[in-house]
């Protein structure tokens, strides 16, 4: 692994121990952001998005989630996809090399955030599935100003931290730990959303 990365990599990990959560921007250069979006395009004009849900049984509630959602499978990834997937197992490994968290699989979607839209304060864990220990968020999101909303409100014990939504930032907390809201924008938001899971 580069070794820039892994130290930035060091560097999240220390946060998520210390507080729960951590950032880490430029996860990705600009070229890769532009050419994940250019992915993002093709599958969003493929009509491959769907509104997405809020149980294992996908119930769509607008008033709670207003995002459309694509599952990313690694089989099927392009390659600006698969180098993304791979940057995100080596930030596995290396969770795993320096906790004890025993992370032994993955799953992430693309997710577009419309104009308006938002994510009602939740804790991204399902009732019946507790194999999600850490959430990730990149962002994907190109000249984001802070007037255009859309800020990841974290919900800690003493404070609540806004997180704007800029390209190439990563965000890292505890799934069944922190509960977090996604507030409205006035410009349509993307990212790929994920959990590492210690089971299958
Ligand atoms: O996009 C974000 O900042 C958070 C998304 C989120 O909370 C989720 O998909 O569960
Ligand atoms: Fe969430």
């Amino acid at each position: 692994m580069e070794e820039t990365l892994a130290f930035s990599f060091e560097s999240i990990i220390s946060q998520i121990i210390e507080h729960g959560y951590g950032i880490l921007d430029n996860f990705l250069t600009e070229e890769e952001i532009t050419e994940l979006n250019e992915s993002f395009l093709a599958h969003y004009q493929a009509q491959e998005f769907r509104q997405a849900g809020i149980s294992k049984e996908h119930e769509v509630v607008k008033n709670i989630r207003g995002d459309e959602i694509l599952w990313l499978e690694k089989e099927q990834a392009n390659a600006i996809e698969i180098k993304f997937l791979e940057r995100l197992e080596a930030f596995m490994s290396y969770v795993n090399y320096t906790c004890f968290l025993g992370l032994r699989s993955y799953e992430i979607h693309y997710a577009s955030y419309p104009v308006g839209t938002f994510y009602k304060r939740h804790l991204d864990k399902f009732r019946n599935d507790s194999g999600r220990k850490l959430s990730f968020i990149c962002y994907l999101n190109q000249n984001w100003q802070a007037d255009n909303g859309g800020e990841l409100v974290l919900y800690l014990p003493d404070k609540e931290e806004i997180v704007l939504p800029i390209g190439g930032r990563l965000v890292v907390f505890e799934s069944d730990k922190i509960e977090h809201e996604v507030l409205p924008a006035n410009r349509e938001r993307r990212s790929l959303t994920g959990w590492l899971r210690n089971i299958d």
